[in-house]
């Protein structure tokens, strides 16, 4: 079967760990840095780091309203905590100058679980993924304050949303990609083969 080919918006942030857990996941990986390597991926992941930087660099590198178009037409996307954030339509608290890609309707409240020193794992009941709960390794992580009706919540902790699905965009506030199991980038790659259509296999 025809492999979909997943990207890594590589701007800032984890982009290595993505990169290996996607592979492992049965896709091939690519780092995506210019709106004409945007053009080719079948579907993008959006790593941790900081939102702030992310959105700034993506504007610089002529890739925010690129992508913005993507999603809107439907690319799948997979954000990890600064890309959660990125994926809200709304921030409750963002820094100045800083924007969103959307996709999702819901708010998020950056780095909701306190500061760097405050970073834990948990373990986490996913919707959709089978077996043990994952361990996310939660870093200076959002949640999400509230969902729209379109917006399915798939994971809680501790009473907060950590993770939601709205259509083809998938957000996370944790990091499944530092632990070695790649059962979320699996549900990923999942969605990915699922949106295509046949005539594109
Ligand atoms: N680990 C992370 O991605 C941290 C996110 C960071 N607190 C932000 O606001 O972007």
């Amino acid at each position: 079967m025809n492999t979909p080919v997943i990207g890594v918006l590589a701007l800032q942030g984890d982009v290595r760990e993505h990169l290996i857990a996607l592979a492992a996941a049965d896709a091939v990986a690519r780092p995506v840095r210019r709106p004409e390597e945007l053009a080719e991926v079948d579907a993008l992941v959006l790593p941790g780091g900081e939102s702030t930087t992310i959105s700034k660099l993506a504007v610089l590198f002529g890739l925010m309203e690129p992508l913005r178009a993507r999603v809107r037409a439907g690319l799948p996307v997979y954000g990890t905590c600064a890309g959660l954030i990125l994926l809200a339509d709304k921030i409750l608290d963002p820094r100045s100058g800083q924007e969103t890609i959307g996709g999702i309707d819901m708010i998020v409240r950056r780095n909701a679980f306190g500061r760097q020193n405050e970073s834990f794992e948990a373990a986490v009941d996913v919707k959709g993924v089978e077996g043990a709960p994952v361990e996310g390794v939660f870093i200076r992580a959002p949640w999400v304050e509230s969902v729209g009706a379109a917006a399915e919540v798939l994971a809680e902790h501790d009473g907060h949303i950590v993770a939601v699905r709205q259509g083809n965009v998938l957000a996370t506030s944790f990091h499944p990609e530092l632990t070695g199991d790649h059962r979320v980038h699996a549900l990923f790659v999942d969605m990915v083969r699922a949106n295509r259509t046949p005539e594109s296999l």
